[in-house]
């Protein structure tokens, strides 16, 4: 039965791919059509972009990061390629990336965005001209000092908590995932500061929607590098098209959740407009969600509750989901480099002393290294690993010229490693971003929040954040990380995750790959749908079959050594089971993935 359906799909496979090349590249200018012939490129004929297609395709989300590195290093900085017929030219020049993101005229977002359109609609992350130039005015004064400060007493109280469950997790010395922790703090400071509603996600409230992020996400990476799921009917009817859609019914559950709580708050406070604890200062900011209701409450016109749906569902995702992996990551460097976490925590005595006082604002700016450090944990790994501009108009690069609807692909996870920026690139050294001088070479050569017109709106209070959170962790825990920096295996999706599955044999993912696109429920980024039984019985099948073989073809006088020499694989048994053992053995440090923290009282 396998035979002729893995026929089928192969046939299948290739017709698309054919036909969108050919289709694609008809319908574009002949400018857009050349642009290989000046630019240094990967496809420069039908046949390497077909194969970079189906080479792309068939990555395992861990290796694309490395993938792309080395298409740098072979190619230069300007790299051109064609993704069936989609034009793309991948950045990781910081002048040239200066041009992009400093300009105005290529603010739109690449045609990868889109595939979040039935999640996010058309929200400040997706929007584009007039709606995004209004809307970003409009959210923009949401993210004002003033309001940042109003936020503090909510993010202290989450943190604390945060440090509370942390540390009665690790009774007795237990190592700890701590991911899911964080995650669900950082879900509770945005539920309560910008949308001024309690979720208590830390409670365990909201699990399932956590779950729904992650899901959602790994489905929107795998439609965005398999060009076969790029038409919507077949994304639909695929299992990573059906993870996707039923992940994003429980998220507008949630949104519409947190914005039905928020009007009743608002009705039972017997004011529509105003929340009562900004009642007292007249001149106090609005947050997020109060300011959107009040354009809804007194200009229907200009804002309805679908474009508050599409907002808060943007800026829940983006709020929390960024800033819990950049704090995931800032405490296992942390835990992995004693020395910084050291220097870290005199600091913090030097601000608060004994005191388990609440950080204030001034306390926030007076941690000066822990700044450096969560920032060079963001030039490590920048949550967002890349991102898209589509040019309307033509651009003009250092020494290339780059006609209208092409993509432009920046890597900050890539960029972030270049040598003449940063002499030993792969080391954590936060004091780089002590030094005066470093500014001016950092500028568009450090972008975790990106740059321009279209930067991160939320970076100050997302730095604001996860200083209160990691300073409190630290002013009553000592972090300990096993295994090394070394052992921190990153998969590309739509925000870095750390990797914390043994390595995948690349033939057993295609065909995972293959197996996905009928409809089996395998999910190939997480072990835990895997088909445990499936698995267990090939590596039976495998190991016995190996056994049996590598007996036979050796001489009987080999065979018989376990009858002299004292031996611990007397029988056909113990032999499978030695083996069992030792694919099984998992060197000391090896997996430095988000399990193995050890969180100490001190
Ligand atoms: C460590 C934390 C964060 C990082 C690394 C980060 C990074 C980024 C990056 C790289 C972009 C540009 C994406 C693109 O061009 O496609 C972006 C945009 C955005 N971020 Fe963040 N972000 C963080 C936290 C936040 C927070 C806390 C919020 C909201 C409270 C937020 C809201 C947004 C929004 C709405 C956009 C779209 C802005 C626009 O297009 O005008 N982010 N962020």
């Amino acid at each position: 039965m396998l035979e002729p359906n893995l026929v089928y799909v192969v046939l299948i496979l290739t017709t698309i791919l054919i036909s969108c090349a050919i289709w694609s590249r008809l319908r574009k200018p002949l400018e857009y059509r050349r642009i290989s012939s000046h630019v240094p490129s990967l496809t420069k004929n039908l046949w390497n972009e077909m194969l970079f297609s189906c080479t792309i395709a068939m990555k395992h989300p861990k290796d694309l990061l490395p993938f792309f590195k080395e298409i740098f290093q072979n190619n230069g900085p300007v790299v051109h390629a064609n993704i069936t017929g989609r034009s793309y030219v991948l950045l990781n020049d910081p002048d040239d990336i200066k041009i992009l993101l400093s300009s105005t005229s290529y603010i739109n977002k690449g045609p990868e965005y889109e595939m979040l359109k039935p999640w996010l609609n058309d929200g400040l992350l997706l929007s584009k001209g007039l709606k995004w130039q209004n809307r970003r005015k409009l959210l923009t004064n949401t993210f004002h000092f003033k309001t940042l400060d109003m936020y503090n007493p909510a993010v202290n109280k989450h943190a604390k908590v945060f440090a509370k469950n942390l540390l009665d997790a690790c009774v007795d010395n237990k190592e700890i995932s701590i991911s899911e922790y964080v995650t669900l703090c950082s879900l509770d400071i945005i539920c309560e500061t910008i949308m001024g509603t309690e979720m208590n996600a830390q409670k365990g409230k909201s699990v399932q929607y956590v779950h729904s992020i992650k899901s959602a996400c790994r489905s929107v990476i795998d439609r965005i590098f398999k060009f076969w799921l790029w038409n919507d009917l077949i994304y639909r009817i695929s299992n990573s098209g059906r993870t996707f859609f039923t992940s994003i019914k429980v998220l507008h559950e949630f949104t519409d959740n947190v914005i039905k709580r928020k009007q009743s708050l608002l009705k039972n406070s017997g004011n529509q407009k105003v929340q009562p604890e900004i009642k007292l200062e007249k001149n106090r900011p609005k947050s997020f969600l109060d300011l959107l209701l009040d354009v809804l409450n007194e200009n229907p016109d200009q804002m309805t509750i679908r474009d508050i749906r599409e907002e808060v569902d943007t800026f829940l995702f983006e709020g929390h989901d960024t800033s819990s992996i950049a704090m995931t990551m800032t405490i296992l460097l942390l835990g992995l480099h004693q020395d910084i976490q050291d220097h870290a925590r005199e600091e913090l005595y030097s601000i608060f002393g004994d005191s388990d006082r609440d950080a204030t604002m001034e306390d926030l700016n007076a941690m000066r290294y822990l700044d450096a450090v969560i920032k060079e944990t963001l030039r490590l790994y920048p949550s967002v690993p890349s991102f898209t501009r589509e040019l309307n108009t033509t651009l003009q690069l250092k020494k290339y010229t780059i006609p209208p609807m092409t993509t432009m692909a920046i890597f900050p996870y890539i960029l972030h490693r270049n040598e003449n920026i940063y002499p030993k690139p792969e080391e954590f050294i936060p004091e780089r971003f002590l030094d005066e001088e470093n500014k001016s070479k950092f500028l568009f050569g450090y972008i975790p929040f990106s740059a321009g017109a279209r930067n991160c709106i939320g970076q100050k209070y997302a730095m604001n954040q996860m200083k209160t959170v990691i300073s409190t962790v630290l002013r009553n825990a000592k972090i300990v990380s096993s295994g090394c920096k070394e052992d921190i295996k990153i998969s590309m999706q739509l925000l870095i995750r750390i990797e914390s599955l043994p390595k995948f044999d690349d033939f057993f993912y295609l065909m995972l790959n293959i197996v996905n696109l009928f409809g089996r429920t395998v999910d190939v980024t997480e072990m835990i749908d895997l088909n445990v039984y499936g698995v267990v019985l090939i590596s039976l099948v495998g190991l016995i079959s190996y056994a049996i073989w590598s007996r036979l073809r050796m001489p009987l006088e080999y065979r018989q050594i376990s009858s002299h020499v004292p031996s611990a694989t007397k029988t056909f048994w113990s032999e499978m089971q030695m083996l069992w053992k030792m694919a099984m053995l998992k060197p000391k440090g090896t997996y430095a993935n988000e399990k193995v923290f050890k969180l100490m009282i001190f």
